[in-house]
């Protein structure tokens, strides 16, 4: 199965490499051990009360108040935490510190470098400004997050891209029994032996990949969302995943006093605050094809019924609505942004760079007057250039 819009090249067998033989040698993902706290100290100032249960899991009072999708995601996020931290013990028991070994092989010919190098490509191509955000960070670690970036690049394409018309449940069941074979070191093509090489290295689980894949399950089959809970889980699906997947390659700050967990929970309220925008900015664009991101309960709250979305007119109700929904996204960038200074220093400033951007776009909305049915919100590119050295200063600031 290829997604024809991407330039995939299919390099089968030749590529059931030894995976597995270098998974002993791995421990990048060193930091200091710290006492397990299930609570991130971002949510307390927050609107919560806008919100009711939103963000409960996240504020250290366990499962009271969550929403049902928040304790399965919740769940996840402990899952996440605990395969991390136990590999912090296993080397910390091995009382080992191994300098990350270099994934780029002496021989130049070597094809898991070239898998990587194509990662590198597509990266740059589809993904510009956060393939420069990923130069920073220390090569084996940006070879990971390049990997991780197409494999969510191609499973997102398999719904979206030009062969979406095609894809059925059981293309997607086949999809999810390649990436099984990714994580058993069985690649089937270039792509993903990059990927399985860097989940050998990593302490990466497998469950947030196999959410995603939901995620586009759902895709398949549902156009409406009925309350914010349904649309928290499908954003957790779709692009809180990505933050799941990304934590154990950008590492954690050896000075960091944060729990584990918490720097999950940051790392997931940044995916579901880009997911949040994106869906924000292409309210018209996803109408057009008959499809509303939105809690319809808060719809009908502000008056605003499913042929008023599809009609586009930017009234004031709806400008009251996207306000509130600004607001919520903004709320999950301010949990994120706690966790950014947590993650190794040189992880922080592709993120905070991709923050700022994503963040910027809600700025943008309201520039244009909360019009997202026919203008699309963007960040001109000299405000993208200014937010680089921004995010960089940001990034070189200590843990707090
Ligand atoms: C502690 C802390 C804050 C850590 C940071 C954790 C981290 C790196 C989080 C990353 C969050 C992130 C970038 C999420 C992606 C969200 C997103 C845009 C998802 C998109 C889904 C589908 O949307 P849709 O179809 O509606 O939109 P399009 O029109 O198709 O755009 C996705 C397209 C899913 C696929 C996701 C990707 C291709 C992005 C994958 C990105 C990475 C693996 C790299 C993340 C790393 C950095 C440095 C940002
Ligand atoms: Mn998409």
């Amino acid at each position: 199965m290829q997604a024809t819009s991407l330039k995939w090249s299919a390099f089968p067998e030749v590529f059931a490499i030894s995976i597995r033989q270098k998974k002993a040698a791995t421990s990048r993902f060193v930091r200091q051990q710290q006492p397990s706290r299930i609570c991130c100290q971002a949510t307390g100032a927050l609107a919560q009360d806008d919100y009711p249960g939103v963000l409960t899991g996240l504020s250290g009072t366990g499962r009271l108040g969550m929403s049902p999708s928040e304790q399965r995601v919740f769940d996840v996020v402990l899952k996440q935490a605990a395969v991390v931290n136990r590999r912090i013990q296993e080397n910390q028991r091995l009382n080992e510190d191994v300098k990350p070994e270099s994934v780029v092989p002496s021989d130049p010919l070597d094809l898991l470098n070239e898998a990587y190098l194509r990662c590198c490509e597509v990266c740059e191509e589809y993904a510009k400004t956060f393939y420069l955000g990923t130069l920073l960070m220390t090569p084996d670690r940006r070879k990971a997050i390049w990997a991780i970036y197409v494999w969510c690049r191609r499973t997102d394409e398999l719904v979206d891209g030009p062969n979406a018309p095609h894809i059925t449940p059981s293309a997607l069941d086949r999809w999810e029994q390649r990436l099984e074979d990714i994580f058993e070191g069985k690649p089937y093509d270039m792509l993903d032996a990059a990927l399985a090489d860097t989940v050998s290295k990593f302490p990466i689980d497998i469950q947030p990949f196999r959410d995603m894949i939901d995620g586009m399950r759902m895709d398949l089959v549902k156009a409406r969302y009925e309350n914010f809970d349904e649309l928290y889980l499908y954003c957790y699906y779709v692009a809180g995943t990505v933050g799941l997947m990304s934590v154990p390659v950008m590492g954690i700050a050896p000075v960091s006093n944060a729990s584990t967990e918490s720097v999950f929970n940051a790392a997931l309220a940044l995916g579901i605050a880009n997911q949040l925008t994106n869906i924000l900015r292409d309210v018209g664009e996803d109408a057009r094809r008959g499809r509303i991101y939105l809690p319809r309960d808060e719809l009908a709250q502000f008056g605003i019924s499913e042929s008023d979305v599809f009609s586009g007119r930017v009234t004031d109700k709806w400008r009251a609505f996207m306000k509130n929904q600004i607001k919520r996204a903004r709320m999950f960038f301010d949990i994120s942004e706690q966790g950014v200074g947590e993650l190794d220093k040189d992880s922080r400033w592709p993120v905070w760079a991709s923050l700022t951007l994503y963040r910027q776009i809600l700025d943008s909305i309201e520039a244009n007057d909360y019009n997202n049915f026919t203008k699309r919100a963007y960040v001109g590119k000299w405000k993208k250039f200014l937010s680089l050295p921004v995010a960089y200063v940001r990034a070189i600031a200590p843990p707090p």
